[in-house]
């Protein structure tokens, strides 16, 4: 017997797991509050039911308030798809038609708040907004969250997921269906959520709605006329998709007159008023003055204020069963309000409820400032931002060529460039971070060394705490399973990029006349720098690519050291795979050659396996003298062009008697 997971693991989507003996894939009919929905379910041989109970057991209560809303009149939803496909913009109409937000022409993606969101245009983290839509003579109660796109944000889809009871899927009605699109549904699908799914962008000229709708009927088993098809841009038929959330998601299952649980889905930081934990409440209520547990740390607090998003905070008196809200209980580290925890009365000590899979940090880099002198402010200023990025993992660090620092965590490559972003915008902070590493393994030979460890296996962040082959009985490296999807004439192309990249094909199904999607099992460190970047430049940007955690498997892996004027520079070294030791060693040293500039003397560049030397390049010596075109006295000018190189300067991080600019550690790896 398989589990599902397990089944997608081996690359089979749904039409394949459909013809697995042992479970059984139907649409079944719900009915909710007098309204009847479809939803597709997986019917494992062992379940005995394949849904929860959507029917709601909620308060009899009737009265009509602003708090004490009754939970059939609630629907929990989020916002789910491909990056770019419009999320963000389709949020904006629904607070504008609810009125949450005044409509004006500058309503762009409210939700982004911020910095880096709007300049980037992607969602980085998942916002929350609660909605009253009048449906039928009836006042609704809509909590929308809004999720990120990006595959390195995920976690943050499956946490929203968690505080919902169904989805829209979005999807461009030009695109179709993506990559990320594929790994979104599968998320709400596996946790039972109704799946509405929403065509957007049909106002575009090539915007191809049916072509759409057959790729969602094939590859999500979900009827066409189902689909919705709108314009979130012009507002063409949103209010239809508000109808619908009403009509096809059902409320939730809470009761008031249970005693109080609530899931912490989320959690900021607050400068003034310490941690905001973002919650939904699964049963009772709680209100201002309450003393609260959390179960994860035991620890109480007292609640000092609650309420509602929409999308600012609106305090209110109590939050009751089936509602999603804030609250602020003088927590002071996000630690505190950990995401996935239960919240619970004091005085009525309940069990703790499921909570979901933890963020697994994928990329580890080292993190330094520009100039040691600086360490305590960038100290105070990661210690902030992780306040409100929980799923960055952050250990104390230090190098001999970059002194003091830390060795950061990340969800992928994106999640640290951002995270680099917020630093440098929001705190003023110069960095330098190191070629990202992913977790490796090594299964210790010794026993003296697994008596140092603790353990057995060891898992490596950082490549100067790579243990020689001499003491390991076999190396793991981090595995992933990838979906692409193209257009079939670039699958030749395609098929060879992976191959480069040591990947095995596992499946290959058509998701319409001319769109073929592929998967892939990947060594994670063959995708996370630079394969997305090459795909999209092969298949001239049609290719999207999305990868799911795949366990670990053996391999042959060798540590690299990059040597400066013959002194290694380990925040240069890379642990690579053996076969791919020589190109990888030459292709580095060429692109530190083009990175590093030219300087008084000459720089040999050379890569190193242990004491073998691999390969060479050599920067040539040159004197830039900045005022060579200053004839004549204008000492100004000079001043000017002095101040600039002196600048310049400031970008390059000195490590010996050799200058290196900042960026060089991480474009070392870009292969693009
Ligand atoms: N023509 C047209 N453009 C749209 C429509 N909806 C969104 N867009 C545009 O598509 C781009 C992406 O929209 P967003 O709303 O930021 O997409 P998103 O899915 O939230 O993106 P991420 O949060 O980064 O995943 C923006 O330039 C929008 O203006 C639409 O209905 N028609």
């Amino acid at each position: 017997m398989m589990h599902l997971s397990l089944l997608r693991s081996h690359g089979l989507f749904l039409p394949f797991i459909k013809r697995c003996p042992d479970i059984k894939v139907c649409r079944i009919k719900r009915r909710s509050q007098g309204c009847v929905s479809t939803c597709t379910v997986i019917r494992h041989r062992w379940m005995k039911s394949p849904v929860r109970d959507f029917s709601s057991n909620a308060s009899e209560k009737e009265s009509f308030d602003m708090s004490e809303f009754p939970v059939e009149r609630i629907r929990n939803f989020s916002i789910i798809a491909h990056i770019d496909h419009g999320k963000s913009t389709l949020a904006d109409r629904l607070l504008e038609i609810t009125g949450a937000i005044a409509k004006t022409a500058s309503n762009k993606q409210v939700l982004d708040k911020l910095q880096v969101e709007r300049e980037r245009g992607i969602t980085v983290k998942a916002q929350t907004a609660s909605l009253f839509y009048q449906h039928d003579g009836q006042t609704y109660l809509l909590n929308l969250i809004d999720t990120p796109g990006h595959v390195d944000f995920s976690y943050e889809v499956s946490r929203s997921i968690s505080a919902c009871q169904g989805v829209l899927l979005i999807v461009d009605a030009n695109q179709g269906i993506q990559a990320q699109t594929v790994a979104n549904f599968y998320l709400a699908f596996e946790a039972q959520l109704t799946i509405i799914p929403v065509i957007n962008k049909i106002d575009l000229k090539n915007a191809d709605p049916e072509r759409v709708e057959k790729q969602i009927e094939k590859v999500f088993d979900i009827p066409r006329e189902e689909c919705i098809k709108i314009s979130a841009k012009l507002g063409t038929n949103v209010d239809q998709v508000l109808r619908e959330v009403v009509r096809r998601i059902p409320p939730p299952t809470a009761r008031v007159d249970d005693p109080f649980t609530a899931l912490v889905f989320d959690s900021t930081f607050d400068h003034y008023r310490g941690v905001v934990a973002n919650i939904v409440v699964f049963g009772g209520r709680v209100s201002r003055g309450d003393r609260i547990v959390s179960a994860h740390l035991g620890k109480s607090y007292e609640v000092n204020e609650l309420g509602v998003l929409r999308p600012d905070q609106h305090p209110t008196q109590t939050l009751y069963a089936g509602q999603v809200g804030y609250i602020i209980s003088g927590m002071k580290e996000v630690k505190e309000a950990q995401i996935g925890d239960t919240l619970y009365l004091q005085k009525q000590p309940m069990e703790a409820l499921p909570g979901f899979k933890p963020a697994k940090a994928m990329v580890f880099a080292g993190m330094y400032p520009m100039d040691q002198s600086d360490y305590t402010a960038l100290r105070s200023a990661v210690e902030k931002l992780t306040l409100n990025d929980s799923s960055v993992t952050v250990q104390r660090d230090s190098s001999l060529a970059l002194g003091a620092g830390w060795r950061l965590g990340f969800l992928g490559l994106l999640h640290m460039e951002v995270f680099n972003q917020r630093l440098e915008q929001e705190y003023n902070a110069s960095v330098i971070i190191t070629a990202p590493t992913v977790p490796y393994k090594a299964v210790l030979a010794s026993a003296k060394l697994i008596k140092e460890h603790g353990d057995e296996v060891i898992t490596i962040i950082n490549p100067a705490h790579f243990p020689e082959r001499s003491l390991v009985v076999k190396y793991l490296e981090p595995m992933v399973l990838g979906t692409i999807i193209a257009p079939d004439d670039f699958t030749g192309k395609i098929m060879s990029l992976c191959q480069n990249r040591r990947a095995v094909q596992k499946n290959m199904f058509y998701i319409d006349d001319h769109r073929v999607m592929m998967k892939y099992l990947f060594p994670l460190n063959e995708v996370v720098v630079d394969f997305y970047d090459q795909l999209k430049s092969m298949s001239s940007g049609y290719a999207s690519f999305d990868y799911e955690d795949a366990g670990y498997e053996a391999a042959e892996l060798i540590k690299m050291d990059f040597l400066l004027n013959g002194q290694p520079v380990e925040e240069l070294a890379i642990i690579i795979h053996k076969e791919k030791a020589y190109s990888a060693g030459k292709a580095i040293c060429e692109r530190l050659k083009d990175s590093i500039p030219r300087q008084m003397f000459e720089i040999a560049v050379q890569a190193a396996v242990g004491s073998k030397i691999i390969a060479r390049e050599t920067i040539k010596a040159y004197r830039k003298n900045v005022l060579a075109k200053c004839y004549g006295g204008d000492i100004t000018r000079k001043m000017k062009l002095l101040k600039k190189q002196a600048e310049g300067k400031k970008k390059m991080r000195r490590i010996g008697n050799i200058d290196v600019p900042k960026d060089a550690f991480i474009n070392v790896l870009k292969r693009t």
